[in-house]
């Protein structure tokens, strides 16, 4: 990671507090958030539904303020600087930016004088978007015809008619399919690298992982991990699952195995097989399938799986990333049923 002690955060927040009232329930969205993004950071809040990415991100673009806590982006706090803020930032939230019967470049012409951006230049501004976005053949389209992946590089266009210094976008690929999904991440990327900081939310997995430098995963209102994603994996280890002939070889290559590996690993042996999470696993299995041969009990099969960040979240939580989600979105589409 980048070597940041000299700069100043471009989003800090100390103790960022966010409850809703639900009925005589208090529901505690964000519960005593820190942070620190420095200017270029692609950060991705991951989490399952309700976890409270939205909430932070709601707060920080000052959609809704804090029930407590402090919070300063581009140098202006949310609660007393809201215009200084907004004017610094670009938000694409979850639902569609554009008005479904204006046309894509009218759309973005009427955000741009919104902005206060005077005609001449936010003519410009709109061909330099369009084109970045790959959207000047689609500019003359009502919104209503565009794909599901158009208009959502159409929102993103909107949101950085400002040139703004800090993007956020809450899960912008959401209801996309795999090729546009990929398409916007390689925007995404693009913006990243000219410099732009950004910061998105997401349950995909996947999309944390290729897109972010830095991986904050948040549960339950709460940042449980903030790292880069290979670190986050890193730390974690491998998992090399060893099945035996019997219970007896399986016993001691356990046992072999714990005194043998180095670092914090941890062996668990259930029946004829064994696992075994350990840093570097994957580069030391070789090495461990000849020793339990030489010593007499051999690995009938020997498998080596190296971590997903769904791993790192069922490390931390005891609970699947992807189970989460999914119960999660259930119970909230029984609720809305209810
Ligand atoms: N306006 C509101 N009134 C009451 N409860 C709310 C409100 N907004 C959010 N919540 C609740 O706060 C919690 C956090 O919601 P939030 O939308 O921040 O989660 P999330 O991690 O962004 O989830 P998703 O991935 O589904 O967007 C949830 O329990 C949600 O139901």
């Amino acid at each position: 990671m980048t070597n940041h002690t000299n700069q100043q955060p471009v989003i800090s927040a100390r103790g960022l507090t966010k409850h809703f009232s639900r009925g005589k329930k208090t529901v505690e969205a964000v519960r005593g958030l820190d942070l620190e993004i420095h200017r270029g950071e692609l950060v991705a809040f991951l989490g399952p539904n309700g976890a409270g990415k939205s909430t932070t991100l709601r707060m920080l673009t000052t959609l809704i303020p804090p029930t407590s806590g402090t919070a300063e982006v581009a140098g202006h706090d949310v609660v007393r600087a809201q215009g200084a803020v907004r004017r610094s930032i670009g938000y694409v939230g979850q639902g569609n930016a554009a008005a479904y019967i204006q046309r894509g470049r009218d759309e973005l012409m009427s955000q741009a004088r919104a902005h206060g951006i005077p005609r001449a230049a936010a003519k410009a501004r709109i061909d330099e978007l369009l084109s970045a976005f790959d959207l000047q053949e689609y500019a003359d389209r009502t919104v209503q015809t565009l794909s599901g992946g158009q208009r959502r590089r159409l929102d993103i266009a909107i949101g950085l008619l400002n040139h703004p210094e800090v993007l956020f976008l809450d899960e912008p690929s959401t209801g996309l399919d795999p090729q546009n999904r990929a398409n916007l991440q390689d925007q995404i990327q693009r913006l990243h690298d000219d410099g732009t900081t950004i910061v998105l939310t997401t349950h995909y997995l996947e999309e944390a992982d290729a897109l972010a430098g830095r991986v904050i995963v948040i549960d339950h209102g709460l940042v449980i991990a903030d790292d880069t994603a290979s670190r986050l994996k890193e730390r974690l280890g491998d998992l090399l699952l060893l099945t035996f002939g019997t219970e007896g070889d399986a016993t001691a290559a356990a046992a072999r195995a714990e005194s043998g590996l180095t670092g914090p690993t941890v062996v668990e042996r259930t029946g004829t097989q064994v696992s075994i999470r350990s840093p570097r696993g994957a580069d030391t299995a070789p090495a461990l399938a000849i020793d339990l041969a030489a010593h007499g009990t051999p690995a009938i099969r020997m498998e080596v799986r190296t971590p997903t960040l769904d791993d790192v979240f069922l490390d931390l939580t005891g609970r699947s990333l992807r189970e989460s989600a999914e119960s999660a979105s259930n119970t909230q589409t029984e609720g809305a049923a209810a």
